[in-house]
């Protein structure tokens, strides 16, 4: 994925950024996290020999031929999207969450692409550097230049380094006379966790591994971000790259690590030096999941304790951590009834402090003076998933009902909360038919004469979800029955414990 593509900023409507330009000013925008990462790595140096964001013609000539248009390889689009009445000024001041200046770009190629635009042209730096762990990443010909004068490996791990890795890292050290290079992919809400697993890692790493965390986002494409990685760790000083992705066309050359296994003493050794009778299973993706979620110590052939206290923190296990719940639906679907049901439950077995955000409440404070167009249902919806996320960033529990009937809008929760914990989709799916005849308000009534307008439902769109965790039809199950059903989704989910 590239910037272009990527989503708009998780935590706020698209309308809300400071687009516009104001009197002479220079216009400012806030790029979207993944953006605002490439104008980063495009500042510290990381992305030569590029110094901007890319023309459309580079564009083009990067996704069909992995190069410059000039032939320069170049694996990925670097792309900066803004709204087309940003398009045709000079320069964009670029700004972060916060709203402070980061870097300046010379907008000299705009193009279009969909229905936004793209600028394209040098950045520059605005005031000072900052980001994630920001006196951890010199500049990249800063970093080369401290490394000494021999091969150096360059890896760029995205999870902690465990003993298997370890001992494949020091062998691969070992068998080239290599420095270590490691450059942690910075992300997620507590970037700075995996850089200290990988300090934790200290005493298993080779003699003097640099680490330097980069914000580096994944692209979707495999070889691609492969590719990229190897672009990055050259820029930072890195002599070949390991990884398990073959590269074509790479500033440096790709080393696999060699196979380990685990032997009957609970070693990790090179397999060809492991009889396989004497061979003893590891702990797989999946299972490393698992041991975490339930809190389930890890095993000391696995990791060390000072490692695995980082792995820990950085995924603690569910019952742990936050989740929400949004239940969307018709008006007098049911969504206010079950919500304060499910909060109630919660309240008596589960540890976690609740907050409820309900439509009605919601609209009387967070979101007062917002109405019923789609673009306030949208601001209105995005809200709440911001506080819920909020939330469960810090351990909560939130339960939502809104009706929140764009999909879009409820994407855009379901991203903003599964960033920081779990998320739970309910569609009360009550027929219109019922939520009528019931119009505990009055407003059906109202709305088919045409009293109030658009009314969800009777003329306002309602978009089903496709992606419900739990459809449920109040017209043919019992409140507690429909809220039994969510508490077992939490259960079987590992959110919270049984309870009778
Ligand atoms: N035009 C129109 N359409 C739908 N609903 C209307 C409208 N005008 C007022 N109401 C009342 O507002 C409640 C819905 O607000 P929400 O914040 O949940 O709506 S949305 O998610 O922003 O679409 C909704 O409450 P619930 O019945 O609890 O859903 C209605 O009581
Ligand atoms: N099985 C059920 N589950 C939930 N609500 C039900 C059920 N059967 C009847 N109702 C009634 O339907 C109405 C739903 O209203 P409400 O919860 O405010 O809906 P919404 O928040 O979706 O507008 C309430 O009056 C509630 O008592």
């Amino acid at each position: 994925m590239n910037g272009a593509e990527s989503a708009p900023p998780a935590t706020s409507a698209p309308s809300e950024n400071p687009g516009r330009p104001m009197g002479t000013e220079r216009p400012g925008w806030v790029p979207s996290p993944a953006e605002l990462s490439d104008v980063e790595l495009l500042l510290d140096g990381a992305f030569p020999p590029l110094t901007g964001f890319l023309g459309s013609a580079d564009v083009a000539s990067v996704r069909t031929r992995h190069q410059l248009r000039d032939g320069t390889p170049w694996p990925a689009p670097i792309t900066l999207a803004v709204p087309a009445e940003l398009g045709s000024a000079d320069e964009i001041e670029l700004r972060d969450a916060e709203g402070a200046p980061v870097a300046v770009v010379r907008n000299e190629a705009p193009w279009t692409g969909g229905d936004v635009v793209h600028v394209a042209g040098p950045v520059r730096a605005a005031g000072a550097p900052g980001g994630a762990l920001r006196t951890m990443r010199p500049p990249a010909a800063a970093v080369r230049e401290s490394l000494p004068d021999r091969p150096v490996l360059g890896m760029l791990p995205e999870h902690p380094l465990h003993l298997r890795e370890l001992a494949q890292l020091r062998q691969l050290a070992e068998d080239t006379g290599a420095h270590v290079l490691l450059l942690p992919r910075l992300r997620g809400p507590r970037p700075e966790l995996l850089v200290q697993a990988l300090l934790a890692a200290r005493p298993q790493l080779p003699e003097g591994t640099t680490i330097v965390p980069v914000p580096l986002v994944r692209r979707d494409d495999p070889k691609r971000d492969a590719l990229l990685c190897a672009h990055v760790a050259a820029a930072y000083g890195a002599t070949r790259l390991i990884t398990t992705t073959p590269l074509e066309n790479s500033p440096i050359p790709a080393v696999e690590p060699p196979e380990f296994v685990r032997d009957d003493t609970d070693r990790w050794r090179p397999a060809t030096a492991v009889a396989p009778a004497r061979r003893r299973p590891g702990l797989g993706e999946d299972e490393l999941r698992e041991h975490l979620d339930t809190g389930t110590p890890l095993p000391d052939w696995f990791t060390t304790p000072a490692i695995a206290e980082q792995q820990q923190r950085l995924h603690p296990p569910l019952s742990r951590r936050g989740f929400a719940v949004l239940f969307t639906g018709l008006s007098g679907a049911g969504k206010s009834t079950l919500a304060r049901a499910l909060r109630d439950d919660l309240g008596r077995h589960d540890h976690r402090a609740v907050t409820l955000l309900d439509g009605d409440e919601v609209r009387r404070t967070l979101c007062a003076g917002l109405g019923f167009s789609p673009e306030d249902r949208s601001r209105n919806v995005r809200r709440i998933g911001f506080v819920a996320a909020e939330v469960v960033r810090h351990g909560g529990a939130a339960i939502c009902a809104p009706i929140a009937p764009y999909r879009a809008d409820r994407d855009a929760v379901r991203r903003m909360v599964e960033e920081v914990g779990g998320f739970v989709l309910v569609h009360v799916a009550t027929p219109l038919g019922e939520c009528e005849r019931r119009d505990r308000k009055g407003l059906y009534r109202k709305a088919r004469a045409g009293a109030l307008p658009e009314f969800t439902g009777v003329s306002a769109p309602y978009e089903v979800p496709r992606d419900a965790d739990l459809v449920l039809d109040t017209a043919r199950m019992s409140r507690e029955e429909a809220v039994g059903r969510v508490a077992a989704l939490l259960r079987e989910r590992g959110w919270v414990r049984p309870w009778e």
